[in-house]
């Protein structure tokens, strides 16, 4: 499978996926901390890849993507944004909104 299979699979298969620096449990990066902190707190949960973990879809993926940077929070196949967009959206109850729409459609039994 090549990178870009791999990440296809990935946003194809997770509906909420972050792709981030470090873990949900260990950020490595502040930006990446706060994309997390505003994710947790839509109280649903999400995939991530830990990009550090996972250097060639660090390379791949800000190309695919056209994004340059990390944290980036993809739903349903599409990228939402980095962790400003993600901050700006929960402050104006946007992203819980979409969050929370996202996995109730998902859900399964
Ligand atoms: N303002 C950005 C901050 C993210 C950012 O600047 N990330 C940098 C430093 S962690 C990055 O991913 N650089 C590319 C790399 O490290 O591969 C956002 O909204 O997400
Ligand atoms: S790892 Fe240095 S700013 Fe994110």
């Amino acid at each position: 499978m090549t990178t870009i299979e791999k990440i296809q699979k990935q946003i194809s298969e997770n509906p909420i996926i972050l792709y981030m620096k470090g873990s949900p449990k260990l950020p490595s990066c502040g930006f990446s901390a706060q994309a997390v902190q505003v994710l947790s707190q839509c109280g649903v949960p999400f995939a991530y890849v830990d990009i550090l973990q996972n250097p060639d879809i660090r390379a791949e993926l800000p190309n695919y993507a056209n994004w340059p940077t990390f944290p980036q929070l993809w739903v349903e196949g599409e990228l939402i944004g980095g962790c400003d967009i993600m901050i700006e959206m929960f402050q104006s109850g946007e992203l819980q909104t979409l969050i929370k729409e996202t996995a109730n459609k998902y859900q399964t039994a």
